[in-house]
């Protein structure tokens, strides 16, 4: 066995990237390492982030976190899915829910059988045999004793940030305040030496993660990694956030609304909601996107308008040296799917995988270059496929479904159109229901199906699919409101209705 060349981690950044990281390596590798976080208070970070995948709940694992303590700290609300609106046209809407639908088999998933039914009259939506779609649809959560239900959260980026800082600085880590200044490489090998601060402070490192956000200051403005602009298939480059007084209960969802230039969200927190809209410049202006955002939220703002603006794509290299990039400093794909937290936290377990305990070694950083990158072109394809398949009048959509898509969509595509296959890669993070669920969702009604439905014949496929529509209803119909069920689990005086 080596010596241990790799001991000290330099994180830069102490956004949600920076302290995910530093909460991961303190707990995991805390032993094993010296992990100092440098960030500017000054500087600050982007402050949104508020939506998740389910994928979380195992990466919190990992971190040891409870769920109350969690909730209760970032002001979490559930997350069941995204109810997507007026996408492919004006007055549609579908969710894309976390759940499975039905029960599929090895020969075929479950679509099929409800394609079989429907091509004989059957007219229940695809969405009746989701768990979890059924209960967001109802407004309702419940964790069930018995089975599952796949969730998320939403929460409060600023709040969440502070959480993990708490937690990684208990376990050890060192926290600089102070801007980096500059950047010492060793002029040989090119690796980096130190970051140097303004106040002249050198923090020495062996290994470090640039958590810097858009501007990538280690592996862009330092080891100029290059960038692929991905924006030729997604436009949209600005984001208008505001905060929100909460009106009402919060919904177990998080809302994607389209309008003529891109779509909003709204999530939803215990004590607030985040709201922001997201559009492409060229079709709708600064100003018109402030009036619009503030014309559409309903709780008093909380908050001014914050602009944020972005570059879809990837950086081509996310480890070069002895830095590795993370979040958006590694590349962007804007967050209709929530997807941005969940690539930190993939990042991270990878890092901590194959972490370069003997010295950096240059086929471990080709596969983790590979894997970021198709990770993201997966995600990349998954974001197009909500723009391409619409029938809305609007220029902004008019040229997203004429425009040229990925090779790799468009196979994804013709595969559902024509025989209503659907699959999950290797690199992929959603699964078949999530392709489905949207696929459906944009109207993409496929031509054909497998017939393993038929062969059950008319009745029994129609009594089968009657019994799990009634199972899912009933265990929906005792389960609490959401905001019931939040206030009981967190502990809380209920809130009045
Ligand atoms: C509009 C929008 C909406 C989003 N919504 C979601 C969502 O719903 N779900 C989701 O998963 N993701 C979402 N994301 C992505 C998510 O916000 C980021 O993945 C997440 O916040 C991590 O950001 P970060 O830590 O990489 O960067 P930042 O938050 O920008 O943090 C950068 C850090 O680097 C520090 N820093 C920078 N320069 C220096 C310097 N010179 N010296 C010292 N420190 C420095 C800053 O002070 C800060 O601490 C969204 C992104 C955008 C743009």
């Amino acid at each position: 066995m080596t010596e241990q060349r790799v001991k000290k981690v330099v994180i830069a950044g102490g956004g949600t990237a920076g302290w995910l990281a530093a909460a991961a390596l303190s707990r995991q590798l805390g032993q094993l390492l010296d992990i100092t976080l440098v960030e500017s208070e000054e500087i600050g970070t982007i402050g949104v982030g508020e939506a998740t995948i389910p994928t979380m709940r195992s990466f919190h694992a990992i971190l040891g976190l409870d769920e109350r303590e969690f909730m209760r700290a970032t002001q979490a609300t559930f997350k069941l899915g995204i109810s997507f609106e007026n996408w492919a046209r004006d007055g549609d809407r579908y969710i894309h829910s976390f759940g499975d639908l039905g029960k599929s088999t090895w020969m075929g998933d479950f679509h099929h059988f409800w394609l079989a039914a429907k091509a004989a009259g059957d007219a229940s939506e695809i969405g009746d045999y989701c768990l979890e779609l059924q209960a967001a649809k109802a407004e309702r959560f419940a964790l069930p004793s018995e089975g599952e239900i796949n969730y998320a959260y939403h929460l409060d980026a600023g709040l969440y940030a502070r959480f993990l800082r708490a937690r990684s600085e208990a376990n050890g880590l060192k926290r600089i305040e102070g801007r980096i200044a500059s950047v010492d490489r060793d002029g040989e090998t090119g690796f980096i030496r130190a970051l140097v601060l303004d106040s002249g402070e050198r923090v020495e490192g062996d290994l470090f993660i640039d958590c810097t956000g858009f501007r990538g200051l280690l592996i862009e403005s330092t080891y100029a990694a290059g960038y692929e602009d991905w924006s030729h298939w997604l436009p949209t480059n600005s984001a208008l956030a505001v905060q929100s007084a909460a009106t009402g209960p919060a919904h177990p969802y998080t809302r994607a609304i389209a309008h003529d230039a891109g779509w909003r969200w709204r999530i939803p927190l215990q004590h607030r909601v985040g709201n922001g809209l997201v559009y492409a410049s060229e079709h709708l202006s600064d100003d018109e996107a402030h009036a619009r955002l503030l014309g559409t939220i309903d709780g008093a703002p909380l908050t001014e308008p914050r602009l944020i603006r972005f570059r879809t794509g990837r950086r081509r290299q996310v480890w070069m040296g002895n830095c590795v990039a993370l979040s958006l400093a590694s590349g962007f794909v804007e967050p209709l799917e929530s997807t941005s937290i969940h690539l930190v936290m993939t990042g991270v377990t990878r890092l901590m995988q194959a972490f370069p305990f003997g010295g950096v070694a240059p086929a471990a950083v080709t596969r983790f270059n590979e894997q970021a990158q198709a990770e993201l072109e997966r995600v990349r394809d998954f974001i197009i496929l909500h723009y391409h398949l619409n029938e809305r009048p609007e220029p902004f959509w008019a040229a997203r479904r004429d425009m040229p898509i990925p090779d790799t969509l468009v196979e994804r595509i013709a595969l559902f159109a024509e025989a209503a296959q659907a699959y999950q890669g290797g690199e992929d993070l959603f699964r078949v229901a999530s392709w489905v669920q949207v696929m459906l969702g944009q109207r993409l009604m496929p031509r054909d199906h497998h017939r393993l439905g038929t062969i059950m014949g008319g009745p029994q496929l129609a009594g089968v699919l009657a019994k799990m529509r009634g199972d899912i209803s009933d265990v929906v119909a005792a389960m609490p409101t959401h905001q019931k069920f939040l206030d009981r689990h967190l502990l809380r005086p209920p809130r009045a209705a």
